[in-house]
């Protein structure tokens, strides 16, 4: 079975919790994407669902296969939310915004009533970290941001790479839908996710990290052997 098997397997699962006439919250990525495709179809015969996009490229592609879209400020209570992710532990906290839409995929899954991830099996972790931390940052003060940030690390014992993130093939800053700056941080592991958390939001400059947790009420794996959903384990 191929990587994109596997996604679409993972969006077949989730579509089967998604009820006629739910406010849905449509996450991004490639994961994501293939949950729209699968979706789109079920809206041509007839299935009726109120979509709120986390990202413009979300957006775009529900646009163009006809998912009826509304902005959260219409719907700011959602049923559902279904995305992707770039890690995912045990407990099911994630890290995300390898796509750089953390931000608002975060506003989007708070006011949904439940969060179903999908992914493949590979983004099954023991420990979050591996994937670079994306942490969304304003452009004013920057240095200043950044060097918080270290010092932040530093002082949880996390060491690593925080690197800005380029446009793909530019020597240019990638610019979020916000219109904020990314920075990548590659910790390797991150041991105490919910402190490394804490410390990132009292940081004037970060508008919104990557880190996921306690906000995903399942997650559906696909693997070659099949699909199974998990739930978090505290
Ligand atoms: O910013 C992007 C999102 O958080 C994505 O949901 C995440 O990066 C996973 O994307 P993919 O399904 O392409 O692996």
């Amino acid at each position: 079975m191929d990587a994109r098997s596997l996604k679409i397997a993972a969006a077949e699962e989730a579509l089967s919790h998604v009820e006629h006439g739910m406010r849905l919250g449509i996450g991004t990525g490639s994961t994501a994407d293939e949950f729209v495709r699968l979706l789109a179809e079920k809206v041509a015969d007839g299935f009726a669902v109120q979509g709120v996009p986390t990202s413009e490229r979300t957006a775009r592609l529900c646009l163009e296969l006809g998912v009826p879209l509304f902005s959260l400020d219409d719907l700011p209570e959602l049923d559902l939310t279904i995305d992707g992710a770039d890690e995912i532990d045990p407990q099911l906290c994630l890290i995300k915004g390898g796509g750089g839409a953390h931000l608002r995929e975060k506003i989007v899954a708070a006011a949904s009533e439940r969060m179903i991830v999908i992914a493949d099996e590979t983004k099954l972790v023991d420990v979050l970290g591996a994937f670079p931390l994306p942490i969304e940052v304003m452009p004013f003060g920057l240095a200043a941001t950044r060097r918080a940030v270290d010092k932040l690390a530093e002082r949880l014992g996390l060491n690593g790479t925080i690197l800005q993130r380029q446009r793909q093939g530019k020597d240019e800053p990638y610019i979020t839908d916000g219109g904020h700056f990314l920075l990548d941080a590659s910790f390797g592991r991150i041991p105490e996710a919910e402190a490394l958390a804490e410390g990132l939001a009292a940081i004037p400059g970060v508008v919104e990290h990557g880190l996921f947790l306690n906000m995903a009420d399942a997650a559906i794996i696909a693997a070659p052997a099949g699909v199974r959903t998990l739930t978090a384990k505290i």
